[in-house]
């Protein structure tokens, strides 16, 4: 449904994106990931033909954003940066005047839009007396006017209480049951991030050092906590066999490795192994030790 390819950007001679390329597939939640200036808002720009890439291409359903903007972009709803509304102008207003730029307003389906994102009794009120979940509730709404095929939203959690972000995890995932919605979007949250999608994409100074499901990032080295006695013998011959000692007690095993046959061979150099068992790593976890290894490196 969507895909950049090989998306290189700089702003002033300072790369921002070096050849990125990933896809989403149509009806997946797809979690756009990385530190401060890692490049999300770069690479959403592109998709979204904001920003323009010194190189590389991105397409929507097959159609390309920098050769057909339009015919690109008109199966796409968005939220990008933070949306700016008429303050003095009420909700209904303001969705009003903002689908007309695009040159059609629905009264019918704007009815159901907003009830959907749940702001019917608010819709009349003036947009300065929203609360910042509000705002949040009326960009969505907007998004959701083109009737859409995919959702990109940059950060759109930035901000919302628990309540509100659970709300919103609630939503895309009913979005997604109930109209085989295909999002994009970019957070720092990655316990959301985590129960919601099913693939990521990982982004570390412009480069792409992960695209796939978090399975996916378990099985590349799946970890083990041990334990080991003498650890000094243990720790030598896990070094010998391409294990990654993470922490005292904690190892990551190459991805071929089968647990069964280390922990014979373990055994059989004389090594007393009185724990081996595998570990889930949530998202954080596996974050992190990416983050650590690309930053190693
Ligand atoms: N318009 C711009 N002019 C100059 N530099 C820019 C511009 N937009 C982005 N950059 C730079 O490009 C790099 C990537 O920025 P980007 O906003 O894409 O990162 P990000 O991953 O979205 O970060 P954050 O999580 O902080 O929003 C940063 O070094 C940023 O300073």
């Amino acid at each position: 449904m969507l895909r950049v390819t090989g998306l290189c950007k700089s702003f002033g001679g300072k790369p921002a994106l070096h050849d990125v390329s990933f896809e989403v597939k149509r009806g997946e939640i797809h979690g756009l990931l990385g530190h401060n200036g890692a490049g999300k808002s770069t690479t959403l720009g592109i998709i979204l033909g904001m920003v323009e890439p010194d190189k590389g291409e991105a397409r929507i359903g097959g159609v390309s954003v920098q050769e057909d903007h339009a015919g690109a972009l008109n199966q796409v709803g968005a939220i990008f940066e933070s949306p700016a509304f008429y303050d003095y102008l009420s909700g209904w207003e303001n969705l009003r005047i903002l689908a007309g730029y695009s040159g059609w307003f629905d009264e019918k389906l704007a009815r159901e839009v907003v009830e959907r994102v749940g702001l019917t009794k608010r819709i009349r009120s003036k947009v300065g007396s929203y609360s910042h979940g509000m705002r949040q509730r009326l960009a969505l709404a907007q998004a959701l006017l083109p009737e859409p095929q995919v959702l990109l939203l940059d950060e759109p959690t930035d901000g919302l209480d628990p309540e509100g972000i659970k709300w919103f995890r609630d939503f895309i995932l009913d979005l997604r049951k109930d109209r085989g919605m295909t999002v994009l979007f970019n957070s720092h949250l990655l316990a959301e991030v985590e129960q919601m999608c099913d693939r990521v994409t990982i982004l570390r100074e412009g480069r792409l050092v992960h695209e796939g499901s978090l399975d996916d990032l378990r099985e590349e080295a799946p970890v083990y906590e041990v334990n080991l006695e003498p650890w000094d013998q243990a720790k030598a011959f896990l070094e010998l066999n391409d294990a990654q000692v993470l922490a005292p007690g904690r190892i990551a095993l190459p991805a071929d490795a089968d647990p069964a046959l280390f922990v014979a061979a373990l055994v059989g150099c004389g090594i007393r192994v009185a724990a081996f068992a595998p570990v889930r790593r949530s998202l954080e976890d596996l974050y992190l030790e990416i983050s650590t290894s690309h930053s190693d490196a």
